[in-house]
């Protein structure tokens, strides 16, 4: 049975590959080698020709290079493992690199190929394989990276789709997974502050038994670890296979990483925009690791992942704060033209003015002015049981009936504060303000708004009229303002005796510069 791999695998895998590949068209033979074979064989093409593996060949095999002058038809072992025929050299030299060739058959993007594995021959991976006859050691490692690929892009896609509230929760279950890959026993997120001279641990993972430090990691300058600052700002990376060999100028950083019993570490930064935003680390706890070039490329691999969420986090942060500025802004705006936002109704502000100005305008004119406060009974367990955003729509609409119910001209509506709200009946004497208090209630049950806490099963509410008489300008000592005071506080004092009384009801009084007295009206 023959194994199948992605051309991305073998990019990926640490053993040196070199695969025929033949073009379904035109059967014409091209020859490929993945970056581990350019580097052991210090090609700098992926790609070759034949030419280039006849040289390659007579530069490995000695006996070859000897023996070309005169039997000029000797077989080129890389051309044989191409071709198929079993081989199994450990006797090349590239160099003064003793280098082992073994061939191997498998299926690229379903098309079967014959490669040549070269690795140096002192590899354990590819000893055992070499040794026992069988490829499992090699499998392994392509499984391996198989796996790592998937659980990539399982965190690459999870972290794109997350919302802003879920990055974290992503990135932490990115570490863990790193870990419990078997990559380390601490995994975790670093971030820079703006001006790149201090640090804090965002996220981290542990394995168990392993102690976590993330609440002491938070604000650690520039001036505590220069070596590690320096390493992540120039290089961008920091590989420490053994903190034991960490030479004088870091030793602060290996003070940091003793206290913690690390004794191996890798960092990677991470960027965004160009910019570096943090990095991405590694640690052994109390054993140490020798860091593979598989194990850098995969940590900046989710380094990268990392970064981009984090950057849309920001971006979302942004956002939202740029909303609420505008939703202030409205309200401000709102409040300088005198409405209310949710209800659209006159506010406090505007109603204060037009309650001085009507003061007034009955003194001078000598008619009647009826203030009513109305107050939506029981609306805290209202917001409690249906929730803030139907304790909104409730709102409005008692609004829109206040606004529809008093709409003589000169009549004045307003949202005097949370579930409250305050009306002008300019002209209208006491009787007439009861009556109309009266059709409000009404009006307000046949809205039939359900409100399982209300005695009557619907949402009610409780109306306070102060009135001031048309002769009460009469006395010389009375002002405008302290009428128009007097007016507010006893519709306010009528208000508090509707709720004392039952609630649904009216309460009324005539405007007493000295004293309240109360009529039950309903
Ligand atoms: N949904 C919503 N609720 C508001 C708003 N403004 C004030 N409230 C709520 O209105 C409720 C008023 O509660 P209370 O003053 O305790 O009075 P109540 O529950 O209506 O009881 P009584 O007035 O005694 O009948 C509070 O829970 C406020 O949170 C608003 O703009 N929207």
């Amino acid at each position: 049975m023959h194994n199948t791999f992605s051309d991305a695998l073998i990019e990926q895998l640490p053993i040196g590959v070199l695969w025929r590949y033949l073009e379904p068209d035109t059967a014409t033979q091209r020859v490929y080698c993945n970056p581990a074979a350019q580097r052991l064989l210090k090609l700098d093409t992926g790609e070759l020709s034949i030419a280039d593996i006849n040289a390659l060949a007579l530069t490995m095999d000695t006996e070859l290079s000897i023996k070309k002058t005169s039997e000029a038809l000797l077989p080129n072992p890389i051309q044989q493992a191409l071709d198929g025929e079993l081989i199994d050299r450990r006797d090349l030299l590239f160099g003064q690199l003793p280098l082992h060739l073994k061939s191997l058959r498998f299926s690229v993007n379903q098309q079967q190929v014959c490669a040549a594995l070269i690795q140096p021959r002192d590899h354990r991976l590819f000893i055992e394989s070499a040794e026992t006859g069988d490829m499992s050691g090699i499998e392994l490692s392509l499984r391996d990276t198989l796996a790592f690929d998937k659980l990539i892009s399982e965190l690459s896609s999870r972290l794109i789709n997350a919302e802003g509230s879920q990055i974290d929760q992503h990135i932490e279950a990115a570490l863990a997974a790193m870990g419990q890959f078997g990559l380390a026993d601490r995994c975790y997120v670093f971030q820079f502050n703006a001006t790149l001279d201090q640090i804090h641990n965002s996220h981290e993972w542990v394995r168990e038994g392993v102690s976590a430090h993330l609440d002491e990691l938070q604000h650690i300058a520039q001036e505590d670890l220069p070596w590690f600052f320096a390493n992540m700002r120039e290089e961008g990376l920091m590989v420490v296979h053994d903190v034991a060999t960490l030479s004088a100028e870091a030793s602060n950083e290996r003070e940091l990483f003793d206290s913690e019993d690390i004794r191996s570490i890798v960092c990677v930064a991470m960027q965004a925009g160009g910019q570096l935003i943090g990095f991405v680390g590694c640690d052994m706890v109390a054993r140490q690791r020798h860091w593979s070039e598989a194990d850098i490329r995969r940590l900046k691999l989710v380094g990268e992942i990392i970064a981009q969420a984090l950057q849309s986090q920001q971006y979302l942060k942004a956002l939202s704060a740029t909303q609420r500025q505008l939703i202030e802004a409205n309200q401000r705006l709102h409040q300088l033209v005198g409405e209310d936002s949710l209800t659209g109704l006159a506010n406090r502000r505007q109603f204060d003015h037009e309650l001085d100005t009507e003061m007034r305008r009955s003194m001078r004119q000598q008619q009647p002015l009826s203030l009513l406060m109305i107050d939506i009974d029981h609306f805290k367990s209202f917001n409690d049981t249906y929730g803030h955003l139907n304790g909104d729509d409730a709102l409005r609409t008692v609004a829109n009936l206040l606004h529809s119910h008093f709409k003589r001209s000169g009549e004045l509506v307003c949202r005097f504060g949370g579930e409250e709200f305050a009306v002008l009946l300019p002209g209208a004497n006491k009787s007439q303000a009861v009556e109309s208090g009266g059709h409000l209630l009404e009006k307000m049950a046949q809205l039939g708004i359900h409100h399982a806490a209300a005695e009557s099963g619907l949402l009610s509410l409780s109306i306070g009229i102060a009135c001031a008489p048309e002769d009460c300008g009469d006395d010389p000592s009375a002002s405008a303002a302290i009428l128009a005071n007097n007016l507010l506080q006893q519709a306010d004092q009528a208000l508090y005796q509707a709720k004392k009384e039952g609630r649904n009801c009216v309460i009324s009084t005539l405007l007493q510069p000295s004293q309240a007295l109360y009529d039950s009206d309903e």
